[in-house]
């Protein structure tokens, strides 16, 4: 547990809502945490309401109080973010930095001083205490700094820690990672009717189909690829289905979705870079 070190949120959206969801059950109290938005008052409310947490008016008067500060907003925003907080930081604050594609060298250099900075790449598992999440640290990010940001997102889920250079295929693989998972979901679903099964009759089986196979990958020292030939008889129903998904060429879709994702990530933090420069 956390030694009752503030944490502002500086974003109110679902990332920062899943990490309060998951942080606030075993890293700290809901009231070490404040969090703040740009405008949207009622969301703020809504996170009290749900969580216990603080709320702050603004930015900047969340990270006055904060130890540690988390930028949970877009990339494009996080200029404007930093210019707000930057005035008011105190003596000693880490920066925890959730966005996608965005080193901690424009962190730093945003921050205009030498301020611990360590990156982050969580996903919104963490609401349910199942976020694969992989953290590395900046320039001037101590031992300690890494220690602290790993207890944090380890009362979240699971915690890798990566050389900077890796965040980006991170992003892409697991940051990313739930929403590829609940698309084939979607999929099974528009199936399932397409074939004439009720709603409430298919929708348990699929999510217990896919907690199911995610549990034998855990349990199982197979590869995912024996796990699947046992599946499939020779001549039997998923020979055929697994031969549909071959002819759509499914692994090299998945592959290449993976791939883009992933150099987006390093789009989004050369974008920032170049508006920086412009600026
Ligand atoms: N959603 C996800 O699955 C994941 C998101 N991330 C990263 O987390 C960050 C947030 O993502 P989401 O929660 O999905 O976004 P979102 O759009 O749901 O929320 C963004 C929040 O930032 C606030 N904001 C924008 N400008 C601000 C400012 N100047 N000052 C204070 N607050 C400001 C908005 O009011 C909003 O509450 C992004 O950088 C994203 O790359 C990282 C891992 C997973
Ligand atoms: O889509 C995005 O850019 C963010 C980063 C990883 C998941 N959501």
């Amino acid at each position: 547990m956390n030694n009752g070190q503030t944490i502002a949120l500086i974003g109110a959206g679902s990332m920062a809502e899943a990490l309060i969801a998951g942080m606030t059950k075993a890293f700290c109290r809901p009231t070490d945490v404040i969090v703040a938005n740009r405008q949207n008052r009622a969301r703020l409310e809504e996170l009290a309401r749900r969580y216990g947490v603080r709320v702050a008016p603004n930015a900047r008067e969340a990270a006055e109080q904060a130890d540690i500060i988390v930028l949970a907003m877009k990339p494009k925003d996080v200029v404007e973010a930093m210019h707000t907080i930057t005035p008011a930081l105190g003596a000693t604050p880490l920066i925890l930095s959730l966005l996608a594609g965005v080193t901690t060298e424009t962190i730093e250099r945003l921050a205009g001083r030498d301020i611990p900075v360590v990156r982050a790449m969580p996903n919104t598992s963490a609401a349910v205490g199942l976020s694969a999440t992989a953290i590395a640290g900046g320039r001037f990010a101590a031992k300690e700094h890494l220690e602290v940001a790993k207890q944090l997102f380890e009362t979240v889920g699971i915690v890798a820690v990566v050389p900077e250079r890796d965040l980006h295929a991170v992003t892409g693989l697991s940051g990313s990672g739930p929403a590829y998972v609940y698309y084939l979901v979607e999929a099974m679903e528009r199936a399932a009717a397409d074939i004439g099964l009720e709603p409430e009759v298919a929708k348990p089986l699929i999510l217990q189909t896919i907690i199911g196979a995610a549990e034998m990958l855990k349990a199982s020292d197979k590869h995912p690829s024996v796990l699947r030939r046992e599946v499939t008889s020779p001549g039997g129903t998923t020979e055929a289905g697994i031969g549909v998904l071959e002819q759509y060429r499914f692994q090299e879709a998945v592959i290449a979705c993976i791939r883009r994702a992933t150099a987006r990530s390093e789009e989004l933090g050369s974008a920032l870079l170049a508006a920086i420069a412009e600026a």
